[in-house]
């Protein structure tokens, strides 16, 4: 069988990475989507095992001294990472596994896994991200901040990455990820 391939998705906090990754879900069945783990707390509608696993920090320093861990950072004060077993198993098995991760994580990949596709995405405007994580709803004002100054040192990063896509009109971002990634991976 064919081993598949991992497929990064990399952009600030509020570009729209998961409300695009949700459509590209739902629209190829063939895609898995690696669930993370973090200590962040969960927001409202998030669930256990479908959006994260939510653990404490005793926890998450667990899974990195036992190695449990494919690749993890810290990102606005809470830490995130994911899980290496079920990735390994799903690319043994030939699946195009999506990780949503921040750019450190993004960098340890591209050292374990050079063949995989990095995507990064764009806000169209400075001003538009913050309107965003805003409209989100989902942020205190200090999480905001912190998002907010992350963005600058991630966006500035966007040049390490295989493409970059403006996630201006949704439809358009959609599409153009699709044709990035299908021609990246047949
Ligand atoms: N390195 C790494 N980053 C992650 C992982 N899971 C999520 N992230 C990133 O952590 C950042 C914060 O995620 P989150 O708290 O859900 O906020 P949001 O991106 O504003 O919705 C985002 O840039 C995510 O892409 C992971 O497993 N590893
Ligand atoms: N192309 C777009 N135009 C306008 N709003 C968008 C667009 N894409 C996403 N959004 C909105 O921006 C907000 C942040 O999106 P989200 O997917 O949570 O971002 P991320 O996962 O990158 O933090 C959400 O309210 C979402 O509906």
């Amino acid at each position: 069988m064919q081993m598949g391939q991992l497929i990064v998705f990399t952009g600030p906090s509020g570009v729209g990475k998961g409300t695009l990754l949700r459509s590209l879900l739902a629209r190829h069945p063939e895609l898995e989507l690696s669930i993370s783990v973090t200590t962040r707390a969960p927001r409202e509608g998030e669930i256990e095992g479908r959006h994260y696993y939510f653990v404490n920090q005793e926890q998450f320093q667990g899974l990195i001294a036992t190695g449990q861990l494919l690749e993890w950072a810290e990102f606005a004060g809470n830490y995130y990472g994911t899980p290496r077993t079920p990735v390994e198993e799903m690319i043994a098995e030939g699946k195009l596994v999506v990780l949503e991760i921040e750019l450190e994580g993004a960098r340890q990949v591209r050292e374990t896994f050079p063949g995989a596709l990095q995507l990064f995405i764009l806000p169209p405007s400075p001003e538009e991200l913050e309107r965003r994580i805003r409209v989100r709803g989902q942020d205190s004002e200090e999480a905001i901040a912190r998002r907010l100054h992350r963005a600058q040192v991630e966006i500035a990063a966007a040049d390490e990455f295989d493409i970059a896509i403006v996630n201006d009109d949704f439809d358009r971002a959609l599409e153009a990820i699709e044709t990035a990634l299908f021609a990246a991976v047949s």
